[in-house]
């Protein structure tokens, strides 16, 4: 059942159990659950009858301890100030975590983009990026693709920046189009990162992840690569789901087919493929009987309402913030291993940081070397932090999570970073 929760009071009920971990202050706990800055922006577009009409955007920039501010921008209907600021307090986890020089940012716009057309979209984008020049910069913050946003949308930021600054500075966005400085693994980049690190942990579970049955929520970026690589590595994906609901077959599916399949009728029609055994419903695929279920849409789809009914013994975070506290609890009980988004789905952040490099150096790197690079950082990032689970957190069968364990090796560098600026 769809819950909405508060995306920011999630995350700071998260911090609190990591705070406590590491035994910092209340005085520390509170700067690093307050936003160094928000960006609150008007965005006015010129649509197609003539009429104006008037769009909300955020930036919120969390903490800037390990280096500029790094994270995407969504737009969605549903967004708010809370999902935005939660976004970026899980941006700053996920850099530090990733050993990136990066601090944590997050962009909003309340917008239905299925509702615009290009002019418009491009409108939004250019004005929203205008809006928010003054804050961003190849030093400052790096803002990239999430929800609804893509390459196109990246390349309108960069062009709004130039026109705005009168420099050239491809850096200043990653997720980029070939043609504007952009690698060709970044838009799978972060499904890669999901599937690695599911790799990793069915290896750890079951030997290997060959023949093990998955359910996938979500089949926009996130969810497709992730099929896609997971298909690849020898598992079995059963269960697809967007937007108006999914879609189970014990045969499994070939990702390649629904993603073709969906781009003839549009994003949101997973349900109408044809070559199923049954429909169903988004809860049923968060519950069914599979072995690895990923997440891979919105918030809190995973919550104390469902979480007892989970069937999969590994949950592989591709969305950011996918489980709520409350139903972590109940899994950690029920002995489920949950890779966390701040870990799972990194790929995309750690490729964009690959992007940002090659851009400031005027430099190359070929696909091959960005996708190995990419897959020993999530499979030592991964090794990392089911060490410190296993060792400091009791690991299975213990108390916590091992997003207790990942949040805990990003805190304390945070922390680390702010006692040595002289900040706590
Ligand atoms: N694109 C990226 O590189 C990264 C994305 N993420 C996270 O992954 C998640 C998905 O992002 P993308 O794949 O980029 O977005 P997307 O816009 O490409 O796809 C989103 C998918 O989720 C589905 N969806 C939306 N609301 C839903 C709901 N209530 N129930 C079920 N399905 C729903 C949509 O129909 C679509 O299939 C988000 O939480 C995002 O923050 C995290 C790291 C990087
Ligand atoms: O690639 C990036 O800079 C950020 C991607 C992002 O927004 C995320 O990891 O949630």
């Amino acid at each position: 059942m769809a819950v909405r929760l508060d995306p920011y009071e999630e995350a700071k009920k998260q911090l609190e159990v990591t705070a406590s971990i590491l035994g910092l202050s209340k005085e520390v706990y509170d700067m690093l659950a307050t936003p160094e800055r928000i960006v609150q922006v008007k965005i006015p577009v010129v649509m197609r009858d003539g009429s104006v009409k008037v769009f909300i955007g955020w930036r919120v920039q969390h903490n800037s301890a390990l280096g500029p501010y790094k994270g995407g921008v969504r737009y969605s209907p549903e967004t708010n100030l809370s999902e935005v600021m939660a976004l970026a307090m899980w941006m700053t986890w996920k850099n530090s975590l990733a050993g990136l020089p990066y601090g944590g940012a997050k962009g909003g716009i309340q917008v239905d983009p299925f509702q615009l057309n290009q002019y418009e979209l491009m409108q939004l984008s250019k004005n929203y990026f205008s809006a928010i020049s003054p804050f961003v910069g190849v030093d400052l913050d790096i803002p990239a693709p999430d929800v609804n946003t893509n390459p196109q949308t990246m390349a309108w930021f960069l062009d709004a920046y130039e026109s705005r600054t009168g420099l050239k500075q491809l850096g200043v966005v990653t997720g980029k189009p070939l043609e504007l400085g952009g690698l060709e693994t970044r838009i799978y980049s972060t499904g890669l990162g999901v599937a690695t690190v599911a790799q990793a942990a069915a290896k750890k579970l079951w030997g290997g992840i060959e023949g093990r049955t998955v359910a996938i929520q979500g089949f926009g970026n996130v969810g497709y690569y992730t099929a896609k690589f997971l298909k690849e590595m020898g598992a079995k994906v059963v269960a697809i789901s967007d937007i108006k609901g999914g879609i189970y077959n014990s045969k499994g599916f070939d990702p390649d087919a629904v993603r073709e399949y969906i781009t003839k009728k549009g994003s949101g029609f997973v349900i109408d493929y044809p070559d199923v055994e049954r429909k169903i419903t988004n809860d049923e695929l968060l519950t069914s009987n599979v072995d690895i279920l990923v997440p891979a849409a919105v918030e809190n789809v995973i919550n104390a309402s469902n979480a007892n009914n989970v069937k999969a013994k590994l949950i592989v975070e591709g969305a950011n913030g996918p489980t709520s506290p409350e139903a972590e609890q109940i899994l950690v009980k029920k002995q489920v291993v949950i890779v966390p988004d701040i870990l799972a789905n990194s790929g995309g952040v750690v490729m964009s940081h690959i992007e940002w490099v090659n851009n400031r150096m005027g430099g190359w790197i070929t696909e091959e070397e960005a996708k190995n690079k990419l897959m020993q950082k999530m499979t030592d990032n991964f090794n990392a932090v089911w060490n410190y689970w296993e060792q400091k957190l009791g690991g299975l069968g213990g108390a916590y999570s091992m997003r207790t364990a990942a949040q805990a090796i990003a805190v304390d560098k945070v922390v680390r970073a702010m006692k040595l600026r002289g900040w706590i």
